[in-house]
């Protein structure tokens, strides 16, 4: 079984990721998740903390020379913002007369409707947000990218590659009927300001983040991960918490500020007739099968068909808004502005590398649970095995359709 934990708050010392259950023989180095961390800062929108705060990222365990052992393996992410932050979130008791005035230190008591500060103030009893805004900071998610790169290494010497990018910001989407990005477009799409594959929807969106800046106001929006080469028969739909479209879904809505997931073509396939909502099967000549058309994006009764998996995610505007929406004063019960300080007009490009990060990681699991292997070679062996031993289907006798609307009788 594959576990991971994430620890940390947005301005504590740093942020530590831990992996279990992954095999010796991943190649990954430390540049590896530096890079995976700066692809997470890249994206048109961000706030100022994105330019002057750095990761610095030391792998601590479970890797030897640039290969993972079989053992944990925790990568710790120091904010290099920490400095500046140390009297205020130091985990020892500080001399009160230090703090005492101490701007960074200041009470926030006017919660911000749509982040977690009156609901995590209430459930947690504090009388204040700063204890519980640190968590729920999304800073949480450079951890699951730099676990996520690990597990992303690991699909990729099998053969399997994610990629993400932004279908949707605000009301801009891109151009319907794009092919699906590959692994190879990753450079391409990190390349962009928007990490968005249709140049013409890019460049209104970067409008857009203009517009809504300038308004005082912040934006969501939608991206798309995709898994190419996955084999058939991930998850299954034996029970409800073993079929990956559920898992997916969940590690998806587990990212801060997401509010739908769709698999495939998702909400859209309800407003269509059966016909036009399912992918019709086809024999290859060497008695595999694929499918016509992509519309259950590669998950069918909770496994993978062995098509492209493709699954939406989509993220709510900002809740920090500029233009601060009412609130309360819960010291004083008056009714006032929410506080604010900075903030990201938009974080969609960066949640792209995240979903992408989520998604890995939910791949590398099933993978492991259906294939096991203490090594790479042994998971690889296990699944090759898998996939050649799969039953051809037989030559049919005649290249006659069979027209029996009916199929045949189960
Ligand atoms: C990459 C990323 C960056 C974010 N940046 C901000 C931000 O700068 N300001 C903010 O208020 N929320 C930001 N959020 C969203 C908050 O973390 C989120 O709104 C909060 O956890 C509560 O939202 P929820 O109920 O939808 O999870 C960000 C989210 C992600 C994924
Ligand atoms: C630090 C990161 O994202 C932060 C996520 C975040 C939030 O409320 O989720 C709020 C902002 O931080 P602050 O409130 O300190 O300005 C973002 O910068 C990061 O992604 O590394």
């Amino acid at each position: 079984m594959m576990r991971w934990l994430t620890a940390g708050e947005s301005h504590g010392s740093g942020l530590v990721g831990i992996i279990e259950g992954l095999p010796a023989g991943i190649e990954i180095t430390t540049a590896d998740i530096q890079d995976a961390l700066l692809r997470r800062r890249l994206g048109y929108g961000r706030g100022a903390r994105m330019k002057f705060e750095k990761d610095e990222v030391t792998i601590i365990s479970g890797v030897r020379h640039g290969i993972t052992l079989g053992s944990p393996v925790a990568i710790h992410i120091a904010n290099t913002e920490w400095p500046k932050w140390e009297l205020v979130m130091n985990p020892d008791p500080v001399d009160p007369e230090e703090i005492e005035g101490l701007a960074r230190n200041a009470a926030l008591r006017r919660p911000r409707p749509g982040h977690a500060d009156m609901a995590g103030m209430q459930k947690f009893g504090f009388d204040e947000a700063r204890p519980l805004l640190e968590r729920a900071s999304a800073r949480e998610t450079a951890t699951r990218v730099a676990l996520g790169r690990v597990a992303q290494h690991f699909l990729a010497q099998l053969g399997i590659r994610t990629v993400a990018h932004t279908v949707r910001m605000g009301e801009i989407e891109i151009a319907p009927g794009y092919d699906f990005p590959t692994a190879d477009d990753v450079e391409t799409i990190d390349a962009d300001p928007l990490r968005c594959i249709d140049p013409e929807a890019s460049a209104r969106m970067v409008e857009a983040v203009d517009t809504t800046k300038k308004s005082g106001e912040t934006l969501g929006g939608v991206v798309e991960v995709l898994v190419h080469d996955a084999p058939v028969g991930l998850g299954s739909h034996i029970h409800w918490d073993r079929r990956l479209d559920s898992k997916l879904a969940g590690a998806l809505m587990g990212i801060q500020a997401m509010k739908g997931v769709e698999i495939g073509d998702g909400f859209d396939v309800a407003t269509r007739v059966g016909s036009d909502a399912h992918d019709a099967i086809i024999r290859h000549a060497d008695g595999s099968v694929a499918r016509t058309t992509h519309r259950a994006g590669g998950i069918e009764a909770g496994m993978s068909t062995g098509e492209p998996i493709r699954v939406r995610v989509a993220m709510k505007p900002i809740a920090t808004v500029p233009r601060a929406l009412a609130t309360v004063d819960v010291a004083t019960g008056q009714a006032t502005k929410a506080h604010h300080q900075r903030s990201d007009v938009t974080a969609v490009p960066a949640s792209g590398v995240v979903a992408e990060a989520m998604v890995a990681l939910v791949i590398a699991g099933e993978v492991l649970e259906k294939f096991g292997g203490d090594s790479v070679e042994e998971t690889r062996r296990n699944m090759h095995s898998f996939t050649a031993n799969i039953k051809p289907i037989p030559e049919p006798e005649s290249d006659h359709v069979d027209q029996h609307d009916m199929g045949d009788p189960l």
